[in-house]
């Protein structure tokens, strides 16, 4: 029987993929997989039986990617599984910050019981009236799953797009519409964008990637949207900017102390993947990688290890190693299952960074003290026997 723990809910119609094989434990403690979507755990003890995790979403900085690698965890999201519920999100970002439909809501609201409000509103209209983003100028930092989706809407939308990726994968750039401009200086989106949207992963080298240099080269009728994360942008440098009037709006998915109730900002609740949708994709996605994992030993889709697949097992045994990206390892492998007199039907061994995985199918059952030379073995993370 595995076990999984949600951090989080998970739309029921992942969860029901789990087959009677699974059930799903109330402590973190008894599990051997873990679903997740933005709970924190990077002080969480980690069990010492918990073999994977699957991140429902995209970003995975709430998750301890190296620590779990060390520990033999292996860490998975879905990628582009709720990129169309943040592309949505971003368009209504970008109208809410150019019109003012919020106040022009909150004025029906407020005027609810005057019983001439069709006549005072077309007094008042003028004072919500905006601009329109049709023939603006819109600039997206980070071509993936999501930037894609946006950059290629903004073109029909009647936008002039301009796109920087430096690491932009061969998929994205087939995806990408020939109509967004390629651009190799992201100042050049800076200096020149009506409209600057950012969809890069928070790593270091993108932490406060918008700083006050940057915002300090943009329009002072600049929008920025930021659906990303709130660490990607000096959000002190842009509230102070925007007391200033150096740059129009900030719209941000991430409440925080320093933007909610700030003048010119407009933040969502962490909104951009709460769609019926999204979360269904996420689930979906999720539950399927963790039971390919457990029942196969293979690897779609991870973020700290390799990809690494090789089907279902039609072998008598399979072995799944998680190990360091050294020289040697696959040598002692083989001769641990040569010495036991196992032969090894097919292999694969991928790395990725300072970490590598090992598939291994067998002609026979490997015996428990097999198993355990194998874990003891320098370098060797985590041994599972899958079959
Ligand atoms: N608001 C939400 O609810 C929500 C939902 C999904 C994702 N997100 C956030 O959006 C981020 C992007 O999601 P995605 O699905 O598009 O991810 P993705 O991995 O498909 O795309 C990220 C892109 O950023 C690019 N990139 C990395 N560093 C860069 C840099 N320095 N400059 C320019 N580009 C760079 C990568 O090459 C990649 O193409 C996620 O990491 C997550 O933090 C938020
Ligand atoms: O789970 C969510 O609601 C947010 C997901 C989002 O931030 C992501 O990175 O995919």
């Amino acid at each position: 029987m595995h076990k999984y723990h949600c951090l989080n809910p998970i739309a029921a119609v992942g969860l029901d993929l789990f087959s009677d094989d699974y059930q799903k434990v109330e402590d973190i403690k008894d599990a051997e997989a873990v679903l997740v979507r933005s709970a924190a755990m990077h002080d969480l003890e980690l069990p010492e039986g918990l073999a994977a995790v699957a991140r429902a979403g995209a970003g995975v900085n709430n998750i301890p990617l190296d620590k779990c690698a060390e520990k033999g965890i292996v860490v998975f999201n879905t990628p582009g599984a709720n990129a169309n519920g943040v592309k949505e999100l971003v368009f209504a970002g970008m109208l809410y910050a150019s019109r003012d439909i919020v106040g022009g809501i909150d004025w029906c609201l407020a005027n609810q019981n005057d019983e001439n409000i069709a006549k005072t509103a077309e007094k008042q209209k003028k004072n919500f009236a905006g601009t329109e983003i049709s023939g603006k100028k819109l600039g997206v930092i980070g071509l993936g799953a999501i930037g894609v989706l946006v950059a290629n809407a903004a073109t029909h939308m009647g936008m002039e797009v301009y796109g920087y990726d430096p690491y932009i994968s061969v998929s994205a750039a087939w995806s990408l519409s020939r109509s967004v401009k390629h651009i190799s200086n992201v100042e050049d989106i800076y200096r020149e964008c009506d409209y600057i949207t950012i969809h890069v992963p928070l790593l270091d080298s993108t932490r406060k990637m918008i700083g006050a240099d940057a915002i300090a080269m943009m329009k002072p009728t600049a929008i920025v949207l930021n659906f990303a994360r709130d660490l990607l942008v000096d959000e002190e440098a842009m509230v102070d900017a925007l007391a200033a009037g150096k740059i129009k709006k900030y719209v941000s998915d991430f409440p925080n102390t320093t933007t909610v109730g700030a003048k010119g900002c407009i933040v969502t609740p962490h909104l951009g993947a709460s769609t019926a949708e999204s979360e269904d994709n996420c689930a979906l996605m999720a539950v399927r990688e963790i039971r390919d994992y457990l029942e196969n030993g293979n690897i779609v889709h991870s973020v700290n290890f390799p990809d690494c697949s090789m089907g279902a097992c039609m072998t008598a045994g399979r072995i799944g190693i998680l190990h360091k990206n050294e020289s040697g390892m696959l040598s002692h492998f083989t001769t641990i299952l040569g010495n036991a007199g196992i032969n090894i039907d097919g292999m694969a061994n991928k790395s990725r960074g300072d970490y590598a995985y090992a598939l291994i199918d067998v002609d026979t059952n490997v015996p428990e003290d097999v198993l355990a030379k194998l874990e003891q073995t320098d370098g060797v993370l985590k041994v599972r026997k899958v079959k």
